[in-house]
Formats: structure tokens, C-alpha cells, sequence
């Protein structure tokens, strides 16, 4: 089969990079997790972590197979595919394939790309840049809204109001501007405590 068609049908993925770690954010913050980061994103966020991500052509296509072998080799059974959008590729049998190994598999996304893969957790990250597809919200288990600026408030609660009832609503200060930010985030959440606080907590323990 072409490169393009294993792509296309999710066979194969452009892999970044993939590491075992902790996971620093969200409600899965201190579990070890294995990363799959895959590459490519269109989204194009200003203060994006990863933006070497972004241009899908300078990762390799890697087999879903080999993926999941080197994930076996670490103790953990949590796995955590991000990227780049991890979305904007067919993730259907990458997530059966780590399922049927005993992995639990959760997903970061900002959801600007339709749904595939079966996943066990769902982080969105909605963003300004480019608007999530409609069909995400119902499936996400975790919100989580970067907050850059105070607008960030409103923001935040325009995709709460679209999402699940037992959702989990995360406020997570973007990492430059956390000493200005995070200060208005602490006031908000105690006067709204639906909201819970999410710091990149790997970013504190210099680990990837
Ligand atoms: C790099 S993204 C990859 C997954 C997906 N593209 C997304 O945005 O959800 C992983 C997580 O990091 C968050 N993130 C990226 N850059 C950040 C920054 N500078 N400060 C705080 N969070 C950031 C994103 O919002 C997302 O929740
Ligand atoms: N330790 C660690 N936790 C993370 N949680 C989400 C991450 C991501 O980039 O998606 C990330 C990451 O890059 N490293
Ligand atoms: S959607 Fe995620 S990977 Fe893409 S630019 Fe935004 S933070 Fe970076
Ligand atoms: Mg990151």
C-alpha cells in the first residue's frame, strides 16, 4: 500500500515524537503516561507550546504497529495521543489497536477537525484560531481553556455552556503570561467554582 493510503486510513501517522512522562496537566495531572505526539496542525495558535509541530511533512509516516510496540515498552498503560491536531488525521485504528493491548488511551485536541478513534478520555482545548467541530462537545470528559488574556473568561464560558453536565472545566494560565494571568484565574475560580485550575506542571519539574 502508498504511504498516502496507509495515511489516509490511519494506518500510518506522522509521528513528532513519543516519550514516556507524567502527565502535567488536567485531571490525569501526575498520572505516567506514554505521549504520541503526531505532527501537523493548521490551527495556529499565537502562543502554541509545539509549533514545530505544525508542518506535517517534516515528521515520518511511522506504522500504527510500531507505535504500539514501543509504547509496550514502558511500564505505564496510559497513553495520551497529542500533537500538533491530533484530529486532523484517522485515528480509528491506532486507539483499537493500543485498546486491544490494555492501554487506556485519553486525547488532547482543540477539536477543529471531525471525531475518529475511540478514546477513554476526551481534553478539549477550544481556541480562538479555529473554531471546534459541533460533534466534540458531547464527547469531551475534560474542558480546558488556555487563558491568555481576561477575554479568556468569556471565552471559557461560551464552550462550557456546550458541553456535558459532568464535564470537567479547567482554566490553564498560558505559560508566558502566568505571572500576569494566573492572578485573575485564582479570583475568577473562587468566584465561580465550577472552574478548577490546570498548570503545565511539567513545565515546573523540567521534564518533557
Ligand atoms: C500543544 S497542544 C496539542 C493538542 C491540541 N492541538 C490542542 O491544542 O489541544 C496540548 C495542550 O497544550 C495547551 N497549550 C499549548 N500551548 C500552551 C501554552 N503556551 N500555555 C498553556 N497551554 C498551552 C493546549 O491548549 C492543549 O491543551
Ligand atoms: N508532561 C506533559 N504533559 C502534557 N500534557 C499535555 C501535553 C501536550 O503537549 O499535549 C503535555 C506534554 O507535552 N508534556
Ligand atoms: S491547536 Fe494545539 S498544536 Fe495547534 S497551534 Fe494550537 S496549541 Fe498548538
Ligand atoms: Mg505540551
Amino acid at each position: 500500500m502508498q504511504e498516502s493510503e496507509l495515511l489516509k486510513q490511519g494506518l500510518a501517522l506522522p509521528l513528532m515524537e513519543a516519550f514516556y512522562t507524567i502527565q502535567g496537566e488536567g485531571r490525569y495531572t501526575g498520572h505516567s503516561a506514554y505521549f504520541i505526539r503526531l505532527g501537523g496542525c493548521d490551527v495556529g495558535c499565537v502562543w502554541c507550546d509545539v509549533k514545530d509541530s505544525w508542518d506535517v511533512s517534516r515528521w515520518p509516516l511511522v506504522r500504527i504497529e510500531d507505535m504500539v510496540e514501543e509504547a509496550l515498552q514502558y511500564p505505564g498503560r496510559l497513553v495520551v495521543i497529542t500533537g500538533g491536531e491530533p484530529l486532523m488525521h484517522e485515528l480509528g485504528p491506532l486507539t483499537k489497536l493500543l485498546r486491544a493491548k490494555g492501554f487506556q488511551v485519553n486525547l488532547e485536541t482543540s477539536g477543529a477537525h471531525p471525531f475518529s478513534g475511540e478514546f477513554d478520555w476526551v481534553c478539549l482545548s477550544p481556541k480562538k484560531f479555529k473554531a471546534p467541530h459541533p460533534d466534540i462537545y458531547q464527547r469531551a470528559n475534560e474542558l480546558k481553556v488556555v487563558v491568555y488574556h481576561r477575554s479568556d473568561f468569556a471565552f471559557a464560558e461560551q464552550h462550557a455552556a456546550r458541553v456535558s453536565e459532568n464535564c470537567v472545566k479547567l482554566l490553564q494560565p498560558e505559560w508566558s503570561k502566568s505571572s500576569e494571568i494566573l492572578e485573575k484565574i485564582i479570583t475568577y475560580a473562587k468566584n465561580h467554582p465550577v472552574w478548577q485550575i490546570s498548570l503545565q506542571t511539567h513545565k515546573f519539574m523540567n521534564i518533557p
